[in-house]
């Protein structure tokens, strides 16, 4: 019942009873996507310990598809994370070339809307690395999607008319867009992040028009760009720098003030970088490679090894590998515990990925 219809002579008992218990601080979280059972789980790893280091208040969500191999589900709870598994979502069929073949699975990203425990959301990518604390995004204004703007000049746009023309929206005046071709492209975001509000209309609205919609070389990042033009709201592109714009548009970003880093220039991926391909020996993308290692690699950022059952874990590997034998619970913590509050790490049994 909305406040506007319920009826006025209720008493203050009914009213208390009616009343929904306000929380005291609205339920946020970064959300990533996982899929497949090879190396970007890595990318993941890497993302929750930049998380950490930032010092953000917020855990991270993984929504994994179901190929997502229990193994590296361990791994990701080890690190803290959230394991949320979500089914895949399919465009309807056709025969588009999509700029990346695997580009097709993200459309299963649509699901993230539907974690509605959630009242606003902040989603990476796995192959983004957070470099200074952005908590303070949740705090934009509602009713909004804010991302950063793309670039349209990298190969990967050479399918779309922006690009055969030479004109990307971060430098709009380099080449102007003809009047001959109609209104310029409204705004663009690259959307391997973005600030939204989980909703079950939305949810549903999302998966209903994607079922009238042909997919498009972008996949869900064209879907969600038509989606959400209405109310999409660009911020600055040091909340997601997509490296394509240190080549294409040099001097439009000051690296030290960036403070996240998408490695998602083909053959920048850091766990598969080989300084081979276009633009991937420059000084600036070694540079970006080596700080994210050294968050990789650096184990003051796991969580704290705990006990359990006496046992002290020091390595995350031992204590994931423990997993396999889960420690004995005590009857009576069986019904009054939660599995992380007996061993400070958020454990969710996640079914079995086949
Ligand atoms: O095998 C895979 C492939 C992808 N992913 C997940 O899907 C995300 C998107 O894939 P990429 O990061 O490789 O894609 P790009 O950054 O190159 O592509 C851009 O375009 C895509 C179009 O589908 C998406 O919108 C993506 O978020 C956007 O940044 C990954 O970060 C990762 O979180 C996996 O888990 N496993
Ligand atoms: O929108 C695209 C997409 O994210 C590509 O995968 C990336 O390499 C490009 O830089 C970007 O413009
Ligand atoms: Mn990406």
């Amino acid at each position: 019942m909305t406040s506007e219809m319920a009826p006025q002579n209720i008493t203050n008992a009914e009213r208390g009873a009616e009343q929904v218990k306000p929380s005291s601080q609205p339920s946020r979280a970064y959300v990533t996507f996982l899929a497949g059972n090879g190396d970007y789980v890595k990318g993941v790893i890497g993302l929750a310990k930049g998380l950490r280091k930032t010092q953000s208040g917020y855990p991270l969500v993984v929504a994994v598809l179901p190929d997502v191999p229990q193994e590296h589900r361990r791994m990701l709870v080890a690190q803290g994370c959230i394991i949320k598994e979500i089914q895949p979502v399919n465009p309807p069929d056709n025969q588009t070339q999509f700029a990346m073949a695997y580009y097709v699975i993200n459309y299963s990203k649509l699901r993230i809307w539907e974690f509605i425990e959630y009242s606003k959301m902040i989603y990476l990518d796995g192959d983004i690395q957070v470099y200074d604390n952005i908590d303070h995004l949740f705090d934009l204004p509602d009713g909004y999607l804010y991302g950063a703007m793309d670039c349209f000049c990298e190969k990967t746009w050479s399918h779309s008319l922006p690009y055969k023309i030479g004109y990307c929206q971060q430098c709009p005046d380099r080449v102007q867009w003809p009047e001959r071709l109609g209104p310029k492209p409204t705004l663009y975001f690259n959307a391997g992040m973005f600030i939204f509000e989980p909703s079950v209309s939305t949810y549903n609205d999302l998966l209903h028009t994607l079922e009238i919609t042909p997919p498009t070389p972008f996949a869900e990042q064209d879907f969600l760009n038509m989606y959400f033009k209405d109310v999409y709201r660009p911020i600055p592109n040091v909340y997601n720098l997509v490296l394509a714009l240190l080549w294409y548009h040099p001097g439009l970003m000051k690296l030290d003030e960036v403070k996240v880093v998408h490695y998602c220039a083909d053959g920048s991926k850091p766990w598969r970088y080989t300084g081979k391909g276009d633009n991937m020996d420059r000084e600036d993308v070694r540079m970006l490679v080596k700080k994210w290692w050294e968050i990789y690699d650096d184990q003051s950022l796991d969580p704290q090894p705990k006990m359990v059952e006496g046992k002290k874990f020091d390595k995350l590997e031992e204590y994931s590998e423990s997993l396999d034998h889960p420690p004995k619970v005590a009857e009576e913590d069986k019904l009054e515990k939660p599995m992380a509050a007996m061993t400070g790490f958020s454990y969710v049994h996640a079914p079995s990925a086949a």
